[in-house]
Order: C-alpha cells, then sequence, then structure tokens
C-alpha cells in the first residue's frame, strides 16, 4: 500500500528511461537534494508505450496517456512517490488520485528549424519549394501548410536522437525537422539548431507546456507538495497553468493543431500582466483562429481563468469549427480502418 512521503526518509522520483526524460528528472532530483539534503533519493525509470512503439504516427493512437500512464500505476501504488514529465506530453486531465505540483524554470519553450548537415539553409523561408519537412506534429503540420504551404512534411518519429540520424541520413527524404529548443538545449546539441522559431519570424507557435517540466505527485502527498513548493518557479507555474487551462477548454488533447506563445510584459502602469497568443489551424493550414490577450495573473485560479478566456476568444474567432471539422474526420477515419 501506498505510503506517505513524509514517513518515509527515501524519495523515489520516476521517469521515462530517454536521455532527455533522465536529464530533466537529475535537474529535479538536484534541486530537491539541494534544498532537502535530510532524504534519500532514488530515481526509478520506465520505457513506456510511447517509447517503445515507434512506428505508429502519435496522431493515430487513441490513447492520450501513452507516455504518463504507466508511471502514475506505479505512483497511485506507492512504487514511485513523484514523476518527472515533460509538461507537453502530460494530458490536460490527470488520474483523480494525481496532481502536478509547481513547475521549476522553464527551458526555451521555441520550435526550431534543424538543417540536415551539409544543406545551406539558415532560415525556414530559405528552404526551397517542394522540400520535406520532418514533424509527426499536427500542430506544426498545420502551421507549416499556413505559413510556407510550397514545402511538404512527412512523419518522423522515435526520440530525438533517432531524429536527427533520420534526417541527416545519405537517403533521407528530410530536408530538415522542426524540434523543440528545449530538448536539443537539454541534451547539449545547440550546435543543431539553425533557426529559433517564434510567431513574428515564422508565424510556429510552440505546444501548450512546451519546454517546462510537469512534476507529477499524488494529491494527498503534502509533503512533497510543500517540497516542490520550495523549488517550483512561480512565472512558469502560472504560464503553463494558463495554456493548459486553454488546452483543456478547447477539448483538443495534445493532438489539437493549437499553437500558444506566453510571456510576461509591463502594461503601461508598470504591472506584469501574462500575455498570450494563440492559434488553432486546420491541418491543411486554409482556415485559422488567433487571439492575443494580456491578463494580470496573480493566482492559480486566475492563471486558469484566463486559459478560458483565452479558448473563448478562440472559439469567437472560429476555433470551434476547426477543431470540430478534426474530430468528424478522426471518427470517419476510425470507422473505415475498423472494416
Ligand atoms: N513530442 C515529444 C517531446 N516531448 C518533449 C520534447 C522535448 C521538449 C519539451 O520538453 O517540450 C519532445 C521532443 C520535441 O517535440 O522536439
Amino acid at each position: 500500500m501506498s505510503t506517505p512521503a513524509s514517513t518515509q526518509k527515501t524519495i523515489t522520483i520516476g521517469t521515462r528511461k530517454s536521455k532527455l526524460a533522465l536529464l530533466q528528472t537529475n535537474l529535479v532530483l538536484d534541486a530537491l537534494k539541494k534544498a532537502f539534503p535530510q532524504y534519500e533519493y532514488k530515481v526509478f525509470s520506465k520505457e513506456t508505450a510511447g517509447d517503445l512503439n515507434t512506428t505508429i504516427a502519435l496522431r493515430d493512437f487513441t490513447t492520450k496517456n501513452l507516455w504518463t500512464e504507466e508511471l502514475e500505476e506505479l505512483m497511485i501504488g506507492g512504487q514511485v512517490d513523484v514523476i518527472v514529465h515533460s509538461l507537453k506530453d502530460v494530458p490536460t486531465t490527470l488520474p483523480s488520485s494525481c496532481k502536478l505540483g509547481p513547475s521549476m524554470p522553464r527551458e526555451d519553450s521555441r520550435d526550431v528549424l534543424v538543417v540536415k548537415q551539409g544543406l545551406p539553409y539558415k532560415s525556414l523561408s530559405e528552404i526551397p519549394a517542394g522540400s520535406v519537412v520532418g514533424t509527426s506534429s499536427i500542430r506544426r503540420t498545420a502551421q507549416l501548410a499556413r505559413n510556407y504551404p510550397h514545402l511538404k512534411v512527412q512523419d518522423v518519429r522515435g526520440n530525438i536522437g533517432t531524429r536527427l540520424s533520420k534526417l541527416d541520413a545519405e537517403d533521407s527524404p528530410y530536408a530538415c525537422v522542426i524540434l523543440a529548443a528545449a530538448g536539443l538545449l537539454r541534451l547539449d546539441l545547440e550546435d543543431r539548431i539553425t533557426q529559433y522559431l517564434d510567431s513574428k519570424n515564422s508565424g510556429m507557435l510552440y505546444a501548450v507546456g512546451q519546454g517546462a517540466l510537469g512534476i507529477e505527485i499524488r494529491k494527498e502527498d503534502t509533503v512533497l507538495q510543500d517540497m516542490l513548493d520550495t523549488i517550483g518557479h512561480q512565472d512558469t507555474t502560472f504560464s503553463v497553468l494558463a495554456e493548459r487551462s486553454l488546452l483543456r477548454t478547447l477539448e483538443g488533447g495534445c493532438s489539437a493543431p493549437l499553437g500558444v506563445e506566453t510571456e510576461w510584459v509591463q502594461n503601461a502602469q508598470g504591472a506584469k500582466q501574462l500575455r498570450m497568443r494563440s492559434v488553432v489551424v486546420s491541418v491543411d493550414g486554409k482556415e485559422c483562429a488567433q487571439v492575443e490577450l494580456d491578463a494580470d495573473v496573480t493566482s492559480a485560479e486566475s492563471a486558469e481563468a484566463f486559459g478560458i478566456t483565452v479558448a473563448k476568444a478562440l472559439v469567437a474567432d472560429g476555433a470551434g469549427d476547426i477543431l470540430e471539422t478534426i474530430q468528424q474526420n478522426k471518427a470517419k477515419e476510425s470507422v473505415s480502418t475498423a472494416v
């Protein structure tokens, strides 16, 4: 049976086995060790269904909990006390006995362009018409279709190292891939980044939670909650709460072609506000809803309320129709593949 962390001296941190997951786990481990040296720490790593299956395109999976469910079961069972995820892989709704703790400082949240070794292109706008961009993300695919309709998109699966070797292979179909900056930076692969992408230079917005860690604990574990409060970073926590509230409200799950860009800005009176840009694009890039809003965000509640406000504004701008069409097409596909 599960033992609350308060009665034990050892805290077990659960994680996926990938190099990136282990590096991210070490960030949390180091921060906890430094702040709470009185505990012993142990890392338990496990390959998840998502790691093991690299052939099926992500968007074809029906279960949303590919990366998280098995570790959550271990945590609910008491074998691990806290799980370190990439927040962007964490579903917006968690098992009822689990919750996310505060977030640690976010790594660069942007997407980046990585050009195949030996090719001379310095930016997305230089990639010639008809070239193939590697990505399996519906969000990246839709935004590419909207902003770079002359480029082709092809799936590329696997962890970051695998994607880079698929890109660089001599017979590779790809001219470039789009990846998250965070993964490359954490893996010390900064030299592979050709261009950082944002709303201004390329119209490319990132995924909800990208670049942030999702630190999940049992809901009743007040000891770990207090510990995470100590190592947490409020600006990040509020930003990602707002982003996840937006995604939850749109109910698109991880397969929604939803891009966001959040930043803290000062208004004319000098007060700090959270600015959120967000976009929902149809898969063919033809339809697009987008909004940019600022809000006073000073608590978890106001962060979540802001996410709902942005979602409503996006729906008012047409996001509802775009998401509905995607849902209908998915339903049709599953009928046709079932027979
Ligand atoms: N989609 C998989 C995934 N989940 C987390 C990261 C790393 C970056 C992050 O923490 O957001 C990546 C790779 C990528 O999208 O390039």
